[in-house]
């Protein structure tokens, strides 16, 4: 075995785990490229063992970064730097040659709001200020990981060079870790990840949490031309687990314009009606807009039943029958804590009574977890620790609130209980619907179903939704999130949405797109839909609308459930509240719509769908 590798600057560094010379070629140039650069004091390569993630959580729990949750097994909790707590979309960008291969031909020069360039020069300056001798004292662990079941044809291979062992433990779950990588990887094409939590030894300051980042000095870049991820500063979820988002989205949405594909910000889950029948939809939310929800709902009609494939990223691809199959490139959960409990979503607390990592929750004395929504599952009177370490108590104003409103879970998703059989199959599963939504408290009814599918685009580009805890806006304000993806764009949006009109070819049955908001309010504040288990009703009005029923009718905004076609027994619904297209409202909505794609797409506007926005707000203009 070889027990260390040879470097131009260094000289000779440490493998502390693994053959080096077993990775192929291309690997073993990448890992030294960067150890050259990156200077760690040795190297070990991952092979996503259990007694490997043993001997890593020891070293984190020796250190007081992991803290065990003695009331759940192999559950643990973790502490971040109150600095390094969620995505930093200022600090997000995009590599490319042309400006514009990334960003849109913005109106009047606007700053870019879907995807931020940085030119080579730039890129080239940032990492030089920041990768030379970042990982001195550290270990670079090398994991190899799948995105989607290893071997699967829809599956696509990356290796995250790190300096942090919660990225490793979390990228386990998140992902496929295996040594068989190396194995199937062979000399194809891989995504190359470098992470670094930028605390090169001697750290001359004091470590809050034992969480070392480097916040002034965040950097999440991509190079898709390269099929590469940087990333600098932070250790928390989406900027460091790099086979997510920066994977699995941004440098996936490239390959898959190159490749004829879909990588999309959506949930995958089946229904099954009381006839046995089963249809699947994706569904693209706004992040922290209820997909973990939905995917894991616990129907409440009769007879129903849902499966879950993935509650977050979805791969679509249309297979040689013309038919869409969508397969969850993750292994794992990494959902918002606050508001997840046993009304709210019973499935997603099944997973995380063992095997988990919290980030940034709350703990309770007795060695369980606690967060916003858990009051009522939890002793009144237990002594609370809160994610900054000050005492809570339920109720209690004082240190409040006890979680980060964007802590998060990490699970696997083998231990959510209504996983589907097929969600690892390598084929992936059918796709009858796609469903746009978000947060939306006036004027938007329960569901439109889109009349064909440049519309239901149109229907997803002009998405919206009320700012949530996922990134750093604050406030109520209704933000725009185009197709759910306005941070995970790694190309120009304009060609995106070509991509997405271009997906309709003869031959081919196209889903049903749909627009849902569970989230409108009457006049005195109370939302006029109860949502959760009761989602069930409007996605069994989808099922039945994808089989032709005749319960439909056109409106301006396009086709709503005919009154009295959704199942609503037992439920007090206001039907003409809830299905109501103010007039007013809309021909606001519509002209903000306008205003922001021209603003931010501007030219890059595909004409088709111009023409979609031009014939919508025609109609909403003469209501
Ligand atoms: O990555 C983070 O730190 C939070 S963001 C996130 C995490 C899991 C799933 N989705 C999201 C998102 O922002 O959409
Ligand atoms: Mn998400």
């Amino acid at each position: 075995e070889v027990h260390e590798i040879v470097v131009p600057h260094i000289g000779h560094v440490p493998v502390a785990k693994g053959d080096f010379k077993y990775l192929p070629k291309q690997v073993q140039d990448f890992v030294t490229q960067w150890v050259d650069v990156c200077q760690p004091r040795a190297v070990y390569i991952c092979d996503g063992s259990v007694e490997e993630a043993e001997e890593i959580t020891a070293k984190l729990m020796e250190r007081g970064t992991l803290h065990k949750l003695t009331k759940y097994p192999n559950t643990y909790i973790c502490r971040t730097d109150p600095r390094d707590v969620a995505r930093v979309e200022s600090r997000t960008v995009v590599c490319s040659v042309d400006r514009y291969a990334t960003e849109c031909h913005t109106k009047d020069g606007a700053a870019s709001q879907l995807a931020h360039w940085i030119s080579p020069e730039n890129m080239d300056a940032a990492m030089q200020e920041r990768f030379p001798g970042c990982m001195a004292g550290r270990m670079m662990y090398v994991i190899p990981f799948s995105m989607g079941p290893i071997g699967s044809p829809l599956s696509k291979i990356g290796v995250e060079l790190t300096d942090s062992n919660y990225v490793v433990l979390c990228m386990r779950l998140m992902t496929r870790v295996s040594h068989d990588i190396w194995r199937v990887l062979g000399n194809n094409e891989f995504v190359r990840c470098l992470h670094s939590v930028g605390c090169p030894r001697p750290v001359n300051y004091r470590v809050v949490n034992h969480w070392s980042c480097n916040p002034e000095k965040v950097i999440i870049a991509h190079m898709p031309d390269d099929r590469m991820v940087v990333s600098y500063g932070s250790g928390y979820g989406g900027n460091s687990l790099l086979g997510k988002k920066c994977f699995a989205l941004r440098i996936a949405g490239r390959i898959a314009y190159d490749e004829g594909w879909m990588a999309e910000h959506m949930l995958i889950m089946s229904v099954t009606n009381p006839k046995g029948v089963e249809k699947f939809f994706v569904a693209a939310f706004p992040s922290a807009c209820g997909k973990t929800n939905l995917a894991m709902i616990q129907p409440t009609l009769p007879g129903y039943t849902v499966r879950c494939v993935g509650d977050d990223i979805a791969w679509m691809r249309f297979n040689k029958d013309g038919q869409l199959m969508a397969i969850n490139p993750e292994n794992g959960f990494f959902g918002v804590a606050p508001g997840t409990n046993h009304q709210t979503n019973p499935n997603a607390m099944a997973a995380l009574q063992r095997d988990c990592i919290l980030t940034n929750v709350a703990e309770t004395a007795d060695g369980g977890y606690f967060w916003e929504g858990l009051e009522d599952e939890v002793d009144k009177d237990i002594p609370i620790t809160t994610w900054l370490g000050k005492p809570y108590k339920i109720g209690s104003k004082e240190n409040y609130p006890s979680s980060h409103p964007n802590s998060r879970f990490t699970a696997p998703a083998k231990n959510c209980p209504i996983m589907h059989p097929k969600w690892e199959d390598p084929a992936g599963v059918p796709i009858s619907g796609i469903i746009f939504g978000g947060r939306r408290p006036e004027g938007v009814p329960l569901v439109i179903e889109a009349e064909d599918w440049k519309h239901g685009v149109f229907l997803g580009a002009q998405v919206k939704s009320e700012a949530t805890a996922a990134a750093e806006f604050k406030g109520k304000q209704i933000m725009h999130d185009p197709m759910a993806m306005r941070p995970f764009l790694g190309y120009n949006f304009g060609k995106y949405l070509q991509h997405w009109l271009d997906m309709e070819k003869p031959g081919r049955k196209m889903p049903k797109i749909f627009h849902v908001n569970w989230f409108r309010k009457d006049q005195n504040e109370k939302f006029l839909w109860p949502g959760f288990g009761e989602n069930i009703r409007v996605l069994d009005w989808m099922m039945r609308r994808v089989d032709g029923e005749d319960i439909a009718e056109p409106t301006a905004v396009g086709l709503v459930p005919k009154e009295g076609s959704i199942n609503t027994d037992g439920l007090n619904i206001n039907w003409k509240e809830l299905f109501s297209i103010p007039p007013d409202y809309w021909k606001g909505d519509i002209h903000e719509t306008r205003r922001y794609l021209e603003e931010q797409v501007g030219d890059d506007i595909p004409p088709v769908l111009r023409s979609e926005l031009d014939r919508v707000e025609a109609r909403v203009d003469a209501m």
